[in-house]
């Protein structure tokens, strides 16, 4: 007999069917927490790569995939989607929302997706320009799609929808190019908006006939002052984390940062801008406002609070605590009652210098002298930075252990003020209101070497009820990927250098790694088929890591985007689909000094795409080694012809002067010949201590 499709009852009961992972985080609880236990630590010597699946796309992949009922569902970067036999891998149909390529400049961090979400035999996708579409989950075949957004301004969706009780909620991004944040809630069945709440005021006060009018216009809006926000919106994108807690009928979401970032340039340095950088809980019915807690008020460092939300119970102090676990890109590990979003406990999970606690009393931050990089007029050397000391890289919870696993990452920044701001509505221009240079990048290789030094990711495992670090696996880089928890007493991780790695749950010890070819940043999940367990993880290098902190990268691996499918004794051999780098690419051809100085400052319309003062990662590719590079006229055809907008890159004719274009090109050359002789003095070297 079928089973029955995906319901309110099958969601709300997921625990019970472990064999499944029917929802985002697993179960509404998020807590990426699996009791499946045939791959334990006793067993896990025999875990083998069962199936794979190659995606048409490559780019980072950080989707969750979903199984229910034998069936995976997951999506890759571009927002298709893929649907195989969860036992043999067996492609059952795809999806391509066909997201028109120039949108990617409207992606802060990479063209990514985060998954699907299933109901009532469909599934739910939100794509990259602002679409919810539904597919009917046997075919593939589009059954409605809906613009949730307006397609003129730079929203985009990355973040994976969820379905509660009928409706689909999903959120939006854009808040470095500077848009208006809110979540909507969509007919299940039909596609007809239910309700839609946004995350900051409207600037004129005004009703939007949305959810949030009556807290908006009687609570946030005297918490806003003038300044740019009237223009971009304000932010407050909720681009990842919406959870549904059964126990209070509440929708929880993680709100973003603001926009500009310069709380200066946002709100003339006045007001907490609620509700940016909050966790807000809505009527799960009507999204009506029903308590919120911010994280961090008069955002001012791209400090999102969107970072994914585990619902639990606690035992704290003798009394049982229906509370929820946070660990945004702030850096401090917030507890919190689910009830009416009372701070329980805050402490930082790892090294922070903006604030040096939180206060219990009133629930703020106890911010650092100097974190104010406006009112001090200097730069402030930051831990974390706009990377966050966690990101979207899905943290675990597990309940036999009561640890919580969290992906933490080290990268500093040098926020530098900016004294003078303008908005530009100009598509793929960041609007933070910081200065340039905060984002120059490593002026040379023994730079590099530095802020690479600086800069660490590690596998966390926290004590929620003691607010202390129980264990800590300290990675070499910035290996920040997302984590799993099984009742096997197994934490699973991958790394950006293709592997997956299990630690045991209760001591961090390692006991398996396999070597793949491509770069993991997402989070794996486990299911089961004819009593067999699974783990699976997509696998793809990319994401804001990648494209934006190349004094961190991984070693060069395969850039393909794949679903990888283990179990014991699994026997499929993974093709080798590395691809070789390309030497740096030097004309002889030079340029006057002042036009690669020139190209340096016009290369900040690259940066965010082409990696911080041109070391990229390779997944969107290192202009140093273009083949482009040399030859005017096909740079030309890529930059101002649009040779390349299928692939993502933009059209720049109109935005930028074919001067300045050629200025960029001055620049990205004198990088190149910089990056031949490093790579020629290293080769030097290595001869030299072969000797
Ligand atoms: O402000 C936003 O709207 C927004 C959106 C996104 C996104 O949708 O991916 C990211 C961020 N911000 C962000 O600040 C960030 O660090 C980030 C990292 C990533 C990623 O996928 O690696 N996305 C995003
Ligand atoms: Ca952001």
């Amino acid at each position: 007999t079928p089973a029955t499709p995906v319901n309110a009852a099958r969601l709300a009961a997921a625990a019970q069917e472990p064999a499944n992972w029917m929802t985002h985080g697993g179960t509404y609880q998020e807590a990426r927490y699996s009791p499946l236990d045939q791959i334990n630590t006793r067993s896990i010597a025999r875990l083998k790569l069962a199936w794979y699946g190659d995606f048409d796309t490559s780019r980072g992949q950080e989707s969750t995939p979903l199984v229910i009922d034998g069936v995976m569902y997951t999506t890759s970067s571009w927002s298709k989607v893929y649907a195989y036999d969860a036992a043999t891998g067996k492609l059952l149909w795809r999806h391509d929302p066909k997201v028109p390529g120039d949108r990617g400049a409207d992606a802060c961090c990479d063209v990514v997706n985060r998954g699907v979400a299933a109901w009532n035999g469909k599934v739910y996708v939100g794509t990259l320009d602002g679409r919810l579409e539904a597919l009917d989950a046997k075919t593939g075949k589009l059954v409605w799609s809906t613009v949730t957004v307006d397609q003129t301004r730079p929203y985009t969706i990355t973040g994976a929808p969820r379905v509660v009780k009928g409706k689909v909620l999903i959120g939006n991004g854009g808040a470095e190019y500077g848009v208006r944040g809110y979540v909507s809630a969509y007919d299940a069945e039909t596609g007809a908006l239910a309700w839609r709440f946004y995350m900051t005021p409207n600037p004129e006060n005004k009703p939007d006939g949305a959810a949030s009018d009556a807290i908006l216009m009687s609570k946030a809006y005297g918490t806003w002052h003038d300044g740019a926000w009237k223009q971009t919106g304000g932010g407050g994108t909720p681009w990842d984390a919406i959870v549904y807690d059964t126990d209070f009928d509440q929708v929880i979401i993680g709100t973003g940062n603001g926009n500009p970032w310069s709380w200066e340039h946002r709100s003339g340095s006045k007001g907490d801008n609620l509700f940016l950088g909050s966790l807000l809980a809505l009527d799960a019915e009507t999204g009506a406002y029903k308590w919120h807690y911010q994280e961090t008020p008069s955002e001012n460092w791209d400090f999102t609070s969107t970072q994914p939300i585990i619902l639990t119970e606690l035992t704290l102090q003798g009394r049982q605590r229906k509370a929820l676990l946070h660990a945004p890109k702030n850096g401090f590990f917030y507890v919190v009652d689910r009830k009416d979003g009372a701070l329980i406990s805050a402490e930082p999970f790892t090294t922070v210098n903006w604030a040096t606690g939180i206060d219990l009393k009133t629930g703020r931050p106890i911010e650092a002298p100097g974190a104010r990089y406006e009112r001090t007029k200097k730069s402030f050397w930051a831990m974390p930075g706009p990377f966050g000391s966690h990101n979207w890289h899905p943290m675990a919870f597990s309940p036999k252990t009561g640890l919580t696993y969290i992906p933490v990452q080290d990268v500093p920044l040098d926020y530098n003020y900016s004294p003078d701001f303008k908005y530009s509505p100009q598509r793929g221009t960041w609007n933070t209101g910081i200065e340039a240079t905060t984002f120059a990048g490593p002026g040379s290789e023994s730079h590099r070497r530095l802020l690479a030094m600086q800069t660490r990711g590690a596998l966390v495992a926290w004590d929620a009820v003691r607010q202390k670090e129980a264990w800590r696996v300290q990675h070499g880089n910035l290996a920040s990927a997302g984590v799993l928890a099984t009742g096997g007493n197994l934490v699973f991780q991958g790394t950006p250098d293709g592997r997956l790695v299990a630690y045991t749950a209760d001591t961090g010890r390692q006991v398996w790694s396999w070597q793949g070819f491509d770069g993991i940043i997402a989070g794996a999940m486990t299911y089961a088929v004819g009593g067999e367990q699974y783990v699976a993880v997509v696998a793809g290098f990319g994401g804001s890591n990648a494209l934006h902190a190349p004094f961190a990268v991984a070693p060069k691996v395969g850039l393909h985007g794949r679903i990888l499918a283990f179990k014991l004794d699994g026997r499929a051999v993974l093709p080798d689909n590395t691809r070789p780098l390309l030497p740096p690419n030097v004309p002889e051809q030079t340029w006057p000094a002042e036009t690669v100085s020139r190209g340096a400052a016009l290369y900040g319309h690259c940066a965010a795409c082409h990696g911080f003062g041109t070391y990229a990662a390779n997944v969107i590719p290192d202009l140093r080694r273009s083949p482009m590079l040399s030859v005017k006229s096909a740079w030309d055809a890529v930059v101002l012809g649009g040779a390349l907008a299928d692939k993502g890159m933009p059209n720049w004719t109109g935005r930028i002067a074919a001067e300045d274009v050629e200025a960029i090109r001055a620049y990205v050359v004198d990088r190149a010949r910089q990056l031949r002789d490093d790579e020629a003095a290293a080769q030097a070297a290595a001869k030299a201590r072969d000797r």
